[in-house]
């Protein structure tokens, strides 16, 4: 496989885009350059809608999540609609005059989506934006990229994976101190503390990760699912404990005695699952 890819677009969006490479990678681009790829209401609900896709296509193996230029992945939520509840924008909701905080949905089904998702950062991953990378399995930064959170700074906190994840990945104090101190760390440092997986030159930053996702793509499906699911379960509580579950049922429905209960209840008979071992 080539390194390099042509991308196809599949749908139309207002605040990013999806496309894909054809032999297993979607791209999600978020792409409101003009102000650091913030994100609004409708750029989430877009990225969810992009993540869905992705998820339900079963040609596609990996996903990358990035930002429109060389400046930005992402600055967080789009202060400029923040209203004195959260995020106001065009929907329902908004038109009511409530806001909504409408990221943690998104962080939840990157977390759950069962499928490896790299984020891809040139320049600035803060604040929201630094959260999206977090939850992101693996991250590769360009060289000029920095990371940082602003909450306490701008009015803002996110105690949940910003926090707890943060921790998790690099260390309690050193969590602390992004929290505390809003300052912010060049790509060397996040790579020094373990917050990214490599860091390259700007102008190779594409090419890696593709190389990343090729290498992904060459390995089994099914045991990189398992894997993603069980890396995040105990930080998920029972929803973790469910989704691998759920995964392990999938894998039971895929055997003939799992089979064996499905059809004798079809054909109206005694299931017979004297043939299956009781494992030792
Ligand atoms: C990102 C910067 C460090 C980039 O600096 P620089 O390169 O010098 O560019 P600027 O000139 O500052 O910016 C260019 C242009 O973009 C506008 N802009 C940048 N970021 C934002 C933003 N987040 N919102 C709105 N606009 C933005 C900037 O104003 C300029 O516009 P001009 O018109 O050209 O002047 C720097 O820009 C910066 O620090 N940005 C702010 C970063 C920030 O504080 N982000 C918000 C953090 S809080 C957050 O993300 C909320 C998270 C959240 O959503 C959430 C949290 C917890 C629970 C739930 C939720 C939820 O669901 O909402």
């Amino acid at each position: 496989m080539s390194d390099s890819v042509k991308w196809s677009s599949v749908k139309s969006y207002k605040d990013i885009r999806y496309e894909v490479s054809g032999d297993g990678i979607a791209k999600i681009t978020i792409a409101r350059p003009e102000v650091r790829n913030a994100f609004r209401p409708q750029t989430l609900f877009e990225l969810e809608d992009a993540f869905r896709l992705a998820r339900d296509d079963i040609s596609v193996g990996v996903v990358i999540l990035t930002g429109e230029g060389p400046l930005a992945f992402c600055s967080g939520g789009d202060q400029r609609i923040r209203g004195d509840d959260g995020y106001i924008g065009s929907d329902e909701v908004a038109r009511h005059g409530v806001g909504r905080l409408n990221v943690l949905d998104l962080q939840v089904q990157i977390r759950r989506l069962p499928k490896p998702v790299i984020a891809m950062v040139a320049g600035y991953a803060i604040g929201g934006g630094h959260v999206l990378h977090l939850v992101c399995d693996l991250t590769i930064a360009a060289d000029n990229a920095r990371f940082g959170q602003t909450g306490p700074r701008v009015g803002s906190f996110d105690g949940g994976y910003g926090a707890g994840l943060l921790a998790r990945t690099i260390g309690l104090k050193r969590a602390k101190e992004i929290w505390f101190l809003c300052r912010q760390y060049d790509a060397q440092q996040a790579y020094e503390w373990g917050l990214v997986n490599a860091v390259v030159p700007l102008e190779k930053l594409e090419e890696e990760t593709i190389k990343w996702a090729h290498e992904m793509l060459e390995l089994s499906p099914i045991a990189l699912r398992m894997l993603k699911a069980s890396f995040n379960a105990a930080d998920e509580g029972l929803a973790g404990v469910q989704q691998l579950a759920g995964d392990a049922t999938m894998l039971f429905y895929m055997s003939e005695e799992a089979q064996e209960g499905r059809d004798a209840y079809v054909q109206k008979r005694r299931p017979d699952f004297s043939k299956f071992p009781r494992r030792p």
